[in-house]
């Protein structure tokens, strides 16, 4: 059976520039992400996988189409709300960890609570900081972190705030192969563990293996589902995507 989704997207366009230019991103994209699960998104490059995420996660206003997280439709938000939103239901792991130099780890961990005017769980906080293997730098800048630190120190700050859905671009982009898979068993975990739902955007199948279900962009639509991936299973579809998109 499958779980409600955490957030969904229906006839999703997006449509970047006008005449010679214009370039039609995503083409009326049908999306379910599933609660509770660990989503990948993959497909060749330009096919439109941060555009798919940051529209769904109100980084980015859609051409036409709706976008729901949880039973709220983003469009009829005004920006407080949507900014609201963006602070208190979303969290976020970019490519570049993002952190802010001249906090500890800790406090980069809890900014989101502190500009909300919240107070951190204790029980949870010492559970994501376990999670992330941190107590010992805790009271480090990230200058004084390796990138793979860094970087689960900003997948610790995309949890505190117990968040609807986490969404990463290309998380593991910077990484060495030990701090990726680090990495990845740690947005693992935070789904088996947290249930936290997580929707993922990487170029690497091994890392799409880490999740429940693969979905497959090639022009801005959605060609293909993998579930209960693996590496090879993945790396075939998308030779097959590359191969029909040459
Ligand atoms: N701000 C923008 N202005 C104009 N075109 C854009 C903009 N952002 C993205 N595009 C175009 O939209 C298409 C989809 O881009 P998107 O970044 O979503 O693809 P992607 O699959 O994430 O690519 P990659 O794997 O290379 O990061 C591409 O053709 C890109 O050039």
């Amino acid at each position: 059976m499958q779980n409600q989704p955490a957030a969904r997207a229906r006839a999703l366009t997006k449509v970047y520039g006008d005449g010679d230019s214009r370039v039609v991103a995503l083409s009326s994209v049908d999306v379910e992400f599933y609660s509770g699960r660990f989503t990948a998104i993959m497909g060749p490059s330009g096919s439109g996988k941060s555009t798919l995420m940051h529209c769904v996660a109100g980084l980015d206003a859609p051409t036409s189409g709706e976008v729901f997280l949880g039973d709220a439709e983003l469009a009829d938000m005004t920006d407080n709300q949507l900014t609201a939103l963006r602070r208190d239901r979303v969290g976020f792991v970019f490519q570049a960890f993002n952190l802010l130099p001249t906090l500890t780890a800790w406090e980069n961990i809890t900014l989101p609570l502190d500009l909300a005017g919240r107070e951190p769980d204790r029980e949870l906080a010492d559970a994501i900081v376990d999670a992330v293997g941190l107590r010992d730098r805790l009271h480090h800048r990230p200058a004084q972190l390796s990138g793979g630190q860094q970087q689960r120190v900003a997948c610790a700050r995309a949890l505190i705030t117990n968040p609807d859905v986490v969404f990463a671009d290309e998380p593991t982009g910077a990484l060495d192969s030990r701090s990726s898979a680090d990495l990845l068993d740690l947005l693992r975990t935070s789904v088996d563990r947290f249930g936290r739902t997580v929707v993922m955007v990487t170029h690497e199948p091994a890392a799409a293996a880490y999740a429940d279900r693969v979905l497959f962009l090639a022009d801005g639509r959605l060609v293909d589902e993998l579930t209960a991936p693996t590496a090879d299973r993945v790396l075939d579809r998308m030779k097959h995507l590359e191969r029909v998109a040459v």
